[in-house]
């Protein structure tokens, strides 16, 4: 039977890409994005905003909602300070499958924890059963609808602390403006808007990150 994209954009970076290193396995991605086949990456112009966030932020807890392939948290992996880990939830078997293997190439599988469910399930659960108290540093990539009622739920458990950075993909194109509103009309946040291009296209796009002040 014909294969996902997802196996085909693996079979890129196995192909194109040097394992252990993680540049490769972005550059890689990008290319077959570029050339072949446009997948919903966060992209290397976002990708950049990425990842000069995470270096200033120099989390030390990390949470990714929406791993898809693995694009986005071998951009965050491969930043964070060594012992750092990074724990990332993908809804979907085959996604996640596909992200394990390009996560593994790029060398980074031991600052990675990729959980497999929803956020409804295991936001509930991460302090039990990860021992963590607060996240530094939350990614957003996942269904754009449920980024409003996930950041409520991060604190009804009491999962942010003063300083939490929020930083959300996709907030213009396809849009999350029930989240927009909410962060940048609550006083418990401070948000900014850092503007883009949708990933690999020309259409506007950006990224939202949103402190939060406690
Ligand atoms: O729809 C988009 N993204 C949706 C992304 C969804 C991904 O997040 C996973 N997920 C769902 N729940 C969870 C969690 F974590 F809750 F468990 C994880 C889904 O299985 C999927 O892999 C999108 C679309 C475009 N576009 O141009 O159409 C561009 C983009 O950058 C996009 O991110
Ligand atoms: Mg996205």
């Amino acid at each position: 039977t014909r294969s996902t994209r997802p196996q085909r954009m693996l079979k890129a970076v196995q192909k194109n890409a040097t394992k252990g290193n993680p540049q490769s396995v972005i550059s890689a991605i990008d290319y077959f994005c570029k050339n072949s086949e446009w997948a919903m990456n966060v992209g290397d112009e976002k990708g950049s905003i990425l990842d000069s966030v995470v270096t200033e932020v120099n989390p030390s807890t990390v949470l990714e909602l929406g791993t898809y392939c693995g694009y986005s948290t071998v951009r965050i992996a491969r930043l964070l300070s060594p012992g750092t880990k990074l724990i990332t939830l993908e809804f979907n078997p085959a996604y996640a499958a596909v992200a394990r293997q390009i996560i593994a190439y790029a060398g980074l599988q031991d600052k990675v924890t990729l959980v497999e469910g929803s956020s409804g399930e295991w936001i509930p659960q991460i302090k039990e059963r990860f021992g963590i108290t607060t996240f530094d540093f939350i990614f957003l990539d996942h269904w754009k609808d449920q980024y409003l009622p996930d950041i409520k739920l991060f604190e009804e458990c009491g999962l942010l602390r003063k300083g939490s950075v929020l930083l959300a993909d996709n907030v213009i194109c396809p849009g999350a403006p029930d989240y927009l509103e909410y962060v940048r009309n609550s006083p418990r946040y401070e948000s900014r808007y850092y503007p883009a291009h949708l990933e690999y296209t020309k259409l506007e796009d950006g990224l939202e990150k949103s402190v939060f002040l406690g």
